[in-house]
């Protein structure tokens, strides 16, 4: 049994209702559930495929989930970089090998499950490209209709591939994310369709399992750190709220601290911590080659401020340059790929112990949170392009600098 909960002012909802605000006070709204009333077993958990759908009794979707196979992705050791930066336990939880490359997948296959539990026959969104991705594929699976609004010229060209090939009704919005996202949620409250950002609180239940993967993959031991890259800054308060779940259930007896990243011409967050800020102060113009967390108004502030601050975590920021320096890091030296907005993480760490805020002992978990293939035109920029030959041995030799 679950309720919808004010974050804010605690106001309770039934959960049937259509509804991602407070009417009292107007803040976003939380799943709560009873746990004492819920029955799970680690064991019974544990038997299950890594997934998801692993940890379905702390979900609210109640039938068959619309889904894609989402989850289960790898926990990577980062030896070589953990060994420069001088950490002996740095970990990427990679989240761009979910089905269309990105987090957002955990949180579709609920929040489109739940669009159909409620009997809604359309879904929208705005987006900076993931999460417009991930919903027209899970509404194509779940047979419905998707909308979505994009910040003009300023969406990765793989993400707009997928959301156009997935057959998303695709709008191309001549401002930037903030505005976009204050555009659709008047659309579905006049006009009836399902809003699945990070205001609807049953997408972000399927985002907490990350938290929870890390943990089964870490053996049940949980980090000092997880660091996440932060723009509307959903999925950091996701797997907080997650773990704070793991904890009233006694599966875990402490929290990680958790960690945020933004990128620094797009860092209100940081900003209200550095500051101490009771609440944020949005930045009118983000820009960041991170087109990602281009965000200056993160909905989801308040629930990320207070996620850092209860567990002693920080918010820092990185420059771009330090962004794609990260990606071409992981790239080489990890044979990872991941998109400049999942650099930021790492990148975060390596600022973070070189100015001893991070101390060397700490298990650290980070988030990459999209695959690099949603961004090429980024790539290809920062490589040399391949070396055209002629066909015949002698020019390959020679391109190769070897002697025939
Ligand atoms: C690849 C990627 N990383 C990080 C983020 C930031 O996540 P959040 O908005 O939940 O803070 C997003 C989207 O916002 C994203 O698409
Ligand atoms: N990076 C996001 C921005 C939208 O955030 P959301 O979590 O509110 O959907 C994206 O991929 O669009």
């Amino acid at each position: 049994m679950y309720r919808l909960v004010c974050v804010h002012c605690d106001a309770a909802y039934a959960p049937d209702q259509i509804i991602y605000t407070c009417e009292r006070c107007g803040h976003l709204l939380a799943v709560c559930y009873d746990i004492d009333t819920l029955t799970i077993e680690r064991d019974v958990w544990n038997r299950r495929p890594l997934s998801v759908w692993r940890y379905r009794e702390l979900l609210p979707v109640r039938g068959e989930p619309v889904t894609l196979q989402e989850g289960g992705t790898p926990l990577y050791h980062l030896k070589r970089l953990g060994e420069e930066m001088g950490l002996a336990e740095l970990y990427a939880k990679h989240e761009g090998m979910n089905p269309t490359g990105s987090f957002k997948d955990r949180g579709m296959t609920v929040g489109v499950s739940m669009a159909l539990e409620l009997g809604k026959t359309s879904v929208a969104c705005a987006s900076t490209g993931n999460t417009s991705a991930s919903l027209a594929a899970y509404a194509a699976k779940g047979g419905i209709p998707a909308v979505v609004l994009l910040p003009a010229g300023k969406v990765a060209v793989g993400k707009v591939a997928q959301a156009l090939m997935h057959g998303g009704r695709v709008i191309s919005v001549r401002g930037n994310f903030d505005r976009a996202l204050e555009m659709v949620h008047e659309l579905c409250i006049s006009h009836g369709l399902y809003l699945l950002n990070s205001v609807n609180p049953f997408r972000l239940e399927g985002q907490k399992t990350i938290g929870f993967e890390v943990i089964d993959q870490l053996h049940g031991v949980v980090p000092d750190r997880m660091v996440l890259p932060v723009g509307n800054a959903g999925n950091i308060s996701a797997v907080h709220k997650g773990l704070q779940e793991l904890i009233a259930l006694g599966f875990i007896d402490r929290l990680p601290m958790m960690t945020g990243i933004q990128a620094a011409g797009s860092a209100p967050v940081v900003n209200a911590i550095e500051q101490n800020l009771p609440e944020l102060i949005p930045e009118a113009n983000p820009e960041t080659v991170a087109t990602a967390i281009r965000i200056g108004a993160p909905v989801n502030a308040e629930k990320a401020l207070t996620a850092i601050r209860q567990t002693g975590g920080i918010a820092a920021s990185v420059t771009d340059d330090e962004i794609l320096m990260m990606q071409r890091d992981l790239a080489r030296k990890e044979g990872i790929g991941v998109e400049p907005a999942s650099a930021a993480s790492v990148a975060g760490v390596r600022k973070l112990v070189e100015s001893g805020i991070i101390d060397r002992d700490e298990r650290i978990v980070c988030v990459v949170t999209g695959h690099l293939l949603k961004d090429p035109e980024t790539v290809v920029k920062q490589c040399e392009p391949p070396i055209e030959i002629d066909a015949d041995l002698q020019s390959l030799l020679s391109a190769l600098h070897l002697h025939s």
